[in-house]
């Protein structure tokens, strides 16, 4: 007997092992923590991102198990129209309709065919809004100087934490966070009378560090910050800066950056409460920092079909260097990439269509380190034919056309990958000043090296594969050469011997497909003089081999890199 609510409970309680399963990893994260154990964070981090997929088939099966073969012909539709009901029901006073929502398309959109996508069947628009709201206030405490005192508030926070291991010295910390404090906020929120805390109860945790998030609120408004808290070998923890930049705090919240791994009942709430913190992030990328990624990219496509019905705007292809793997297009007033993967590649790439996928998936998957933007990978993606431009099309239809599938008005995309837009650096190279060409060029080198830090040799480490951010960082974006550091095999050039050997040059010795000379970095990546003497004289270990070996041992040897994503200025070490 197929029941419709039968149907929508199996799909329910599908989400709700899920979710049981994502927050019963998510808190391993503060013993992993407590005793300095980056191997197991680093390992929850990665194995969490498979476990949406792993649930959405297993709640298929549950179905096909109950009810047969699951078919969605002329006699069916009522059924599943009326299991959306129910569900949609069912999710009134649920904590997390959204992510439930979500899980139901996916286990809908897996098993039946692209015609059905609308919201008789599925959630394309959420119904969060018809629901009363979840308050922000279920995911924060607040706290109130006044009464004890700014230094005791501090003291009494950290306390909540609960963080089971000991600070070398709190009090040294409170007096440099409080110093701080008084430095970057306004004069409304010198006089513990007049402000009140908001702090996020759980930490979000990252790497090596823990993250303490919230929000002074006064008469001048809101102030938010951040707390970082690291280990300090095996001492003891410490605060390590205070920091109250949207713009930094944005950065930490990056979408090149590992998720957070942070408990909470409702992430609408925690969301919401972020959001109020960094305005300029889209709910979209918050979910995704905070380990939704599956929420991210539902939230996303609601963006983009938002966008689409606002704008006159046409897809175009993304302006550079045309890859020879991907075709890459955008939309001018939103500020993404689609790729596509091409059905041929250009001659020096002797590999095929899964070494692309497997390489996405592998930096998906990996820290990025603030380094490799994150990509949302979706499959039959709908797009209106009248919004893609003629030139677009006609490249679409030339590289990448066993991707396609034409539908009436609309163009079907079977394979796609989605991902911030940057200005390439090549480009921006192009137009930019000496001051500026200096600040990207050490943050090519310094994006290198934090890639092989966490192990990742990029490959073709050519300029037109980096990002300038907004915020003129530099964020690597083409994965289809990535392996992993420890697999390369780093050389020293071979001196010629004598002038016939040195004649012979490069033909007088063999190179196997891992060998790397680091001494020749720069002739690959540009032949641009200036470009070649900064990266020479700012990062001048990138050219030598011992470094590159010596990153290989430190990661054989388990050595786990701290890498900073706050400004260096901004840590209270410096004071001590
Ligand atoms: N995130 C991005 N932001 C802005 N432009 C981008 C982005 N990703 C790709 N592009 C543009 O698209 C071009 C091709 O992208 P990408 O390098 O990923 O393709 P590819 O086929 O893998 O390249 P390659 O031939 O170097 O392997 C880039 O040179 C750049 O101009």
């Amino acid at each position: 007997m197929r029941s419709a609510r039968k149907i929508a409970h199996t799909i329910l309680n599908g989400y709700k092992k899920h979710y049981q399963l994502f927050q019963h990893i998510t808190a391993t994260a503060p013993q992993a923590f407590a005793h300095a154990d980056w191997q197991a964070i680093q390992s929850a981090t990665t194995d969490r991102i498979s476990y949406y997929d792993i649930r959405v088939n297993e709640t298929i099966d549950t179905l096909k198990a109950q009810l047969g073969e699951l078919t969605l012909t002329a006699s069916e539709p009522l059924l599943w129209q009326n299991t959306r009901k129910i569900y949609h029901d069912l999710l009134l006073f649920h904590p997390q309709p959204e992510l439930a929502e979500s899980f139901y398309n996916s286990v809908f959109c897996r098993l039946f065919h692209r015609s059905y996508f609308n919201n008789d069947y599925i959630f394309v628009k959420t119904t969060l809004c018809e629901q009363p709201t979840i308050p922000c206030a279920s995911e924060y405490q607040s706290y109130f100087p006044v009464v004890d005192g700014l230094k005791q508030t501090i003291r009494d926070i950290i306390a909540h934490f609960n963080f089971d291991v000991p600070f070398v010295n709190l009090e040294r910390d409170i007096r440099l966070l409080v110093k701080a404090f008084l430095k970057q906020a306004p004069s409304t929120h010198h006089y513990a009378h007049q402000m009140r805390f908001d702090i996020l109860k759980k930490p979000f945790y990252r790497n090596k560090a823990a993250y303490l998030i919230g929000r002074v609120v006064s008469k001048s408004g809101i102030q938010p910050f951040i707390v970082p808290v690291l280990h300090h070998y095996n001492h003891g923890l410490y605060l390590d800066a205070l920091i109250t930049q949207s713009s930094q705090m944005r950065v930490i919240f990056g979408f090149a950056r590992a998720y957070f791994m942070v408990e909470t009942a409702s992430p609408s709430a925690l969301v919401h409460f972020l959001n109020e913190l960094m305005p300029n992030k889209t709910p979209a990328e918050l979910y995704s920092a905070i380990g939704f990624h599956k929420q991210a990219k539902t939230q996303f496509y609601r963006e983009l079909l938002n966008q689409l019905s606002q704008t006159d705007q046409q897809f175009i292809p993304a302006a550079g260097t045309k890859g020879m793997v991907m075709t890459v297009f955008t939309l001018p007033t939103f500020p993404y990439v689609f790729k596509v993967i091409k059905d041929k590649f250009g001659s020096g790439k002797p590999f095929g269509r899964q070494t692309v996928l497997d390489r996405y998936q592998l930096v998906k998957r990996h820290d990025k380190v603030g380094r490799m933007a994150d990509t949302i990978e979706y499959s039959n993606v709908a797009l209106p034919l009248d919004k893609i431009s003629p030139e677009l099309l006609s490249e679409l239809k030339e590289t990448v056309a066993s991707s396609l599938e034409f539908d009436g008005d609309l163009l079907i995309i079977k394979h796609l990958y989605i991902e911030r837009r940057m200005t390439p650096l090549n480009l921006y190279l192009e137009q930019a000043n000496e001051a500026q060409t200096r600040i990207v060029i050490d943050e090519y080198g310094q994006a290198l090296k934090e890639m092989i830090a966490v192990n990742i040799f990029p490959g073709d480490m050519l300029l037109k594969n980096f990002g300038v951010t907004s915020h003129q960082r530099v964020i690597f974006y083409d994965y289809d050469e990535v392996q992993y550091l420890t697999d390369m095999n780093f050389r020293a050039l071979p001196q010629p011997s004598n002038y016939d050997d040195y004649l012979m040059a490069e033909s007088s010795y063999s190179v196997a497909p891992q060998d790397v000379f680091p001494e020749q970095l720069t002739t690959f990546v540009t032949t641009n003089d200036t470009v070649r003497t900064l990266l020479k004289t700012l990062h001048p270990e990138l050219m030598d081999v011992k470094y590159w070996q010596q990153a290989q041992q430190n990661i054989k040897a388990k050595k786990i890199a701290n890498i900073c994503p706050y400004p260096k200025h901004l840590r209270f070490k410096n004071d001590w």
